[in-house]
């Protein structure tokens, strides 16, 4: 069973020349001049219930104007999007009881009045049951521990404090997708690591289905099954962080500590990162050379004390992606 399907999504903006000069900006008063911008070529995914998919790419590649799309906020050019049986675009109405959407760069609650206004707001919005609510706004003013901001008003509210309001106002409805656009943007590392738990939290005991755009690959290691990566308005990879690694993420780092040796160490296919007479490290391509040759090589040449091996950093091979597909 599948509870989003994406299919062939094509979006185009708009967007109106800028001249420099003043003869070519009083032209512009009456002729504009505008170019396209191909945000999306043909996105096409579906996700069953209960995943937490992390929806990843460079600045610019289009993950917004997805998340748009399928919360129905924008109209795709082409395409079609059926989310729990709805079409977000023309189905808003009882298509955004099922869902909550966080934009981390932007604010859902009202900013003048305090915190809990805006959820009694949200409430009759939505039309939640009494019980429904009280039982939600407990169990998210605890997990999300709001005690002692609720009464404040947003604009006096750090980042992380607004984040945390931010997560609870779109669960209060209890959506079943949560889509969450760089929900962890500028928070520092302990407000990073409760929201992921947050996160993972609901999906587990809620199994509420969450799509979250991130630049933060801590974000996507601790939280994401599954990842899809999107690039120039193309879907380039769809899979688990594993099969990430297994394809893109084949260097290992050894560090190596042996008994005092004068001669560097010299693995064929290995390159050394650096050397002392009794520590080395060295990366290897396990595409080239596998890992048990290598350690086999080694311990022929020095007398080995103690060994550890690295998998490349997440971040690297993300990078790593970017490059091979040119982005
Ligand atoms: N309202 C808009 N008007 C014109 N162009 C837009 C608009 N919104 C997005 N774009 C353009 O569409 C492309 C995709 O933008 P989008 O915001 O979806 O990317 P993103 O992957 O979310 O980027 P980032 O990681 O920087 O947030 C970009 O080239 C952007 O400049």
């Amino acid at each position: 069973m599948l509870v989003i399907t994406v299919n062939g999504i094509k979006k185009s903006y708009l967007v109106a020349k800028r001249p420099s000069g003043l003869r070519h900006v009083m032209k512009s008063l009456f002729h504009r001049e505008y170019t396209v911008v191909e945000a999306l070529q043909d996105i096409s995914f579906s996700i069953a219930p209960g995943e937490i998919v992390g929806y990843i790419g460079p600045n610019g590649a289009g993950k917004s104007t997805t998340i748009k799309i399928m919360s129905g906020i924008l109209v795709p050019d082409q395409g079609t999007c059926t989310i729990m049986g709805y079409t977000p675009w023309l189905d808003r109405v009882p298509y955004v009881k099922n869902i909550g959407v966080v934009f981390g760069q932007r604010t859902q609650l009202w900013w003048d009045v305090p915190v809990m206004d805006s959820f009694e707001l949200l409430r009759d919005i939505y039309n939640i049951p009494h019980k429904e609510y009280k039982d939600n706004l407990t169990l998210l003013i605890e997990t999300l521990d709001l005690n002692s901001i609720i009464h404040t008003p947003v604009r006096q509210l750090s980042l992380g404090q607004r984040m945390r309001c931010e997560i609870a106002a779109s669960l209060l409805h209890s959506p079943s997708i949560l889509f969450l656009d760089e929900p962890t943007i500028g928070l520092d590392a302990v407000s990073k690591i409760a929201v992921r738990h947050f996160i993972k939290t609901i999906n587990k005991e809620k199994h509420v289905t969450v799509i979250l755009t991130t630049h933060d690959m801590n974000d996507i290691e601790a939280l994401a099954d599954r990842i899809l990566l999107i690039g120039k308005g193309n879907l380039l990879y769809d899979g688990s962080v594993q099969g990430l690694r297994s394809r893109f993420g084949t260097r290992r780092t050894i560090t190596a500590d042996y008994r005092e040796n004068s001669i560097p160490i010299n693995i064929p296919g290995a390159s050394l990162l650096s050397w002392t007479p009794d520590r080395a490290i060295l990366s290897v391509d396990t595409d080239q050379v596998m890992m048990s040759e290598a350690l086999t090589k080694l311990s022929s040449q020095v007398e080995l004390l103690d060994v550890t091996i690295d998998t490349q950093p997440i971040e690297d091979i993300i990078v790593q992606m970017y490059k091979e597909y040119q982005l």
